[in-house]
This record gives C-alpha cells, structure tokens and sequence, in this order.
C-alpha cells in the first residue's frame, strides 16, 4: 500500500529542501526525494564549490599580483589542485551532515531515489508507491551539451568540479556567469585558459560598463578571450589532447575542453505525462505566479520554471512561500521576481540589479533616464604595480531620480551589492542614495557620492 504524505518535493536541491523544512516546520507530514546527492546543484556542482574555488583563486591572485608590492617576498613552490578539491568536498560533506540535522529536527523523511509521477498524486521510487495531497516539482536542470561532432569528449561544469587534476591547456566554450567564472577560476589557478564565445563579449545581457570592464580586465589579466568563436567539431588527439575547430576557420588544442553553453530544465523523465502538468517549448514547467502548474495540487519551484531567475536564493524564497501558502495560511503568499540582485565571481567580480541603461532607455525614453558613473583604481590595488579597475554605474528614471539599475564591477563588488538591494527594492532614489553618509575608504562609497 502507498505511504501516504501531506506534501510530496521531488528534488532536494535548493527550492525542495527549503520548501520541505518550511512545510514541516508548519506541521506537514513531508516527504523529500532526491535521486543524487542532497543539497542539489548549488550545494553539490553549483554555487558552493564555485566559490570555494573562486576563493583559492583570490588567494593565487594575492600572492602571484599583489603580495610583492604589499612587501611580502614569497616563493610558491607549488599548487596542489587536489588539497583544494579535498579540503572543499569535505566542506560539502559537512553541509550534508548539517541538513541532515535539520531534517531530523524538523521530521522531514528523506528517501534516496528516482522519482516518476504514476499520477497526480502518486510518485514512484524503486517500485514504492508515495501518495500526497500537494506535490512540489524541484528537480532543477543539467548542463547541455552542443550537438557537434565529438562534444562527447567535452566535460560540463559538473566534470569540472569533479576533475582531481588541474589541466594544463584549457578551454571553457559559453558566454554565460557560468564560463567566466570557472574560466576565470582556471586561468588564476594557473591554467592556460581561453573562453571562447559565440559573439563578441561575454554576459552581453549585463550592462555595458560591465561588459567593457570584464573585457578589459581579461585584456590584461587573463584568460584569453576569443570571440566569434562558435564550436564546430571536437578531435581527440594520440597524445589524449583535444582540438576543437570553430566555424570561423579557427582551432585550438587544449588537455580540456569545458561546455559551459546553457542549462537544461531536468522535466524528460519525470513522469509529467501522467498529470495534466503543462510544459513549454523548451520543457520548463508552466506556473502561474503562486507557483501552480497547470494540474491542481501540483507545483513547480526553482530552475525547471518557466520564466524563473536560475539563482539559488529564488528557488529557496519560492519554495518556502509556497509552503506558507499551502500550510500556513498565507494564501496571498508569492514570490516578488523583479528586481533580483545578482553577483559574478568574476576576476574582478561584477555586483548587478535591476534595468541596465539600454533597456532603461527603451523603457522609459531617453529623456527620462539619468546615468551616474564611476571609474577609479581599486585601493587594493593603488599601492602595486598591477592596478584593477573599478567600474560603477547608477541607472535613474524619471522626474525624482528613483534607481531603477545599480551596477558594478571591481574589487568586493560581490559583497557590496546586497544592502543596496534593500534599498532599490524599497524604491530609493539618487536623492535618497546622497543622502547616506559615505563608509570611507571604501569602494561602496562610490555609489552614494557619484554626480
Ligand atoms: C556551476 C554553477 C554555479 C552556480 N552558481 C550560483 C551562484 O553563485 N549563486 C546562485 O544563486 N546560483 C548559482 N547557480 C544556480 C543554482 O545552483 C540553481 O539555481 C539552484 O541550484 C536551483 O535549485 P533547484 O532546487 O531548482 O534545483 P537543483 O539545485 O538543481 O536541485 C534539483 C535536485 O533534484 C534532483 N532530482 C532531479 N530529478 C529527480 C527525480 N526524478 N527524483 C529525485 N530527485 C531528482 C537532482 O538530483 C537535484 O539534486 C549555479 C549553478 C551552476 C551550475
């Protein structure tokens, strides 16, 4: 007979762990599944050993850029890719074992398999049936992989994270915050690192100042970028080598070759065609704004989302709204998708919200967009002989000025950007940023003194 539950959350990554605790911490009886590892994408191949690495990089940059002109003299015998890799999987380890905790304390039951819709309320795994009255679809996405002759021998961001060794010649193809930031991890670890990209920049949907710096700053720093470059086939090489040639004409053989190209939402093989869940063109899970699929009692948080934000933080704040709605009485209960603060662990890491200038611009005419920038010299680095830029910019609109973009990149751009969410998100204007008092010496300060 079916184990009967009050909520059912296939996938315990971002949007079903915090869906599931929320729910059982309003007194659901709640049952989550997951058919890898606990902690999803972000905790396992995402977010978390991205920054892990990202840090490692800061501190490659600080010894190899900096530390000779801060009067260090030190000598790096070597760098042992696999310390890091070990040191950071134990790290995961233990925000397993955390969530474990919390499973337990909130009596959240988790059961370590494939789950296949049989029907609306029925979930499959290992041949066990489950049955629940309100079922959360979060079963996320997976890297895709170009359909080109020999891609095979391509790894994804999931191989990267898995690699034990640190490969010598790479290449990362794709033009989005995943490739820059793993080609930017790669290159300061010291790989040879060039990112290929389609067009002719990477993150062309950020603002251009962003672009431009990002651009500017691989120049200079690193990895080289090669633009234009769309993949045409793969080879693999006697000595084990890969040589990717590009429609342009072009080839490059590296030990490594990273598809970093877009994310697939994980919708195939989940039994959907069981419910009545409808999917779009590209199988992301159609919701309306409280997180209904289009069958009743069935819902759908995180990356597999039609039109969602693919950030961590949005599945997690969708998941546990939903469950105040369903099991707490919060039937007004939504999540707000506009104005998602966002950051790159780029090399220097780029800080953005809201509209950039050229689609303030089209939104709201070009007489009624004011534009406030900054360019200065990280202090960081003012006193060395390599000097990084830092790049600001307010996007105002309208007769008061309110900041419909904020957007920056530079040293500690990533962790400056959090508090002037708050304040975008309660509608702050370039009066109301001046009228802050400046933190002083700080980059930050930038962003309440511009004129
Ligand atoms: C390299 C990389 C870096 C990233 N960096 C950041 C970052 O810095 N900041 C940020 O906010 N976001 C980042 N993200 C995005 C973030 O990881 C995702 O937005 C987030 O994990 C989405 O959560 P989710 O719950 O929708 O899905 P996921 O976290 O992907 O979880 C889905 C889970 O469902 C499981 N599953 C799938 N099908 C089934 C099934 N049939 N039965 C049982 N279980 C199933 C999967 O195994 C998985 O564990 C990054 C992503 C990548 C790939």
């Amino acid at each position: 007979m079916a184990q009967h539950f009050d909520y059912i959350c296939l996938g315990a990554g971002s949007g079903g762990i915090a869906s599931a605790n929320r729910a059982a911490m309003r007194g659901a009886k709640v049952l989550l599944i997951e058919a890898k590892h606990v902690g999803g994408t972000c905790v396992n191949v995402g977010c978390v050993p991205k920054k892990v690495m990202w840090y490692g990089a800061h501190v490659a940059e600080a010894m190899n850029l900096y530390a000779k002109d801060y009067g260090f003299d030190v000598t790096v015998n070597k760098f042992d890719w696999n310390t890091l890799v070990e040191n950071r999987e134990a790290y995961i380890g233990r925000i397993h074992d955390a969530y474990g905790r919390g499973f337990a304390n909130n009596k959240v039951t988790l059961l370590n398999g494939y789950g296949r819709f049989v029907d609306g309320n029925t979930i499959e795994v290992d041949g066990e049936h489950y049955t629940a009255d309100h079922i959360l679809i979060a079963t996320g996405g997976a890297p895709t992989i170009p359909n080109i002759p020999g891609a095979q021998y391509g790894i994804d961001s999931d191989g990267f994270f898995a690699l034990r060794e640190q490969p010598k010649r790479v290449a990362v193809v794709g033009a989005g915050y995943i490739a820059v930031e793993v080609a930017g991890v790669l290159h300061a670890l010291g790989s040879e690192t060039h990112l290929l990209v389609r067009k002719h920049a990477p993150l062309r949907n950020f603002d251009p100042i962003l672009v431009d710096a990002l651009v500017d700053a691989m120049a200079t720093e690193g990895p080289t970028l090669h633009t234009h470059s769309v993949p045409k086939a793969v080879v693999k090489n006697a000595d084990d080598s890969l040589t990717l040639s590009l429609e342009n004409g072009e080839s490059i053989t590296v030990d490594c070759l990273i598809w970093a190209i877009g994310r697939s939402p994980a919708t195939g093989n989940i039994g959907l065609e069981n419910t009545e869940v409808q999917l779009d063109n590209k199988g992301y899970v159609i919701t309306d704004e409280q997180q209904n699929t289009t069958h009743k009692g069935i819902y759908c948080v995180g990356d597999i989302m039609a039109g969602g934000v693919e950030l961590t933080p949005v599945a997690v704040k969708a998941g546990r709204l939903l469950s105040e709605r369903l099991f707490n009485g919060m039937t007004d209960a939504k999540m707000d998708y506009n104005l998602i603060p966002t950051v790159v662990f780029s090399h220097p890491p780029i800080g953005t919200m809201g509209l950039t200038e050229p689609e303030a611009r089209t939104q709201y005419g070009d007489d009624n967009v004011k534009v406030y920038t900054s360019t200065f010299t990280s202090m960081y680095t003012a006193v060395t002989a390599h000097r990084q830029a830092c790049k600001m910019k307010l996007v105002c609109a309208g007769k008061d000025e309110k900041v419909v973009g904020i957007h920056g990149i530079g040293f500690g751009m990533d962790e400056i950007l959090q508090g002037f969410g708050v304040a975008m998100k309660m509608g702050a204007t370039k009066a109301d940023f001046d009228a802050v008092v400046a933190i002083h010496p700080t980059g930050a300060e930038e962003f309440v003194t511009m004129r």
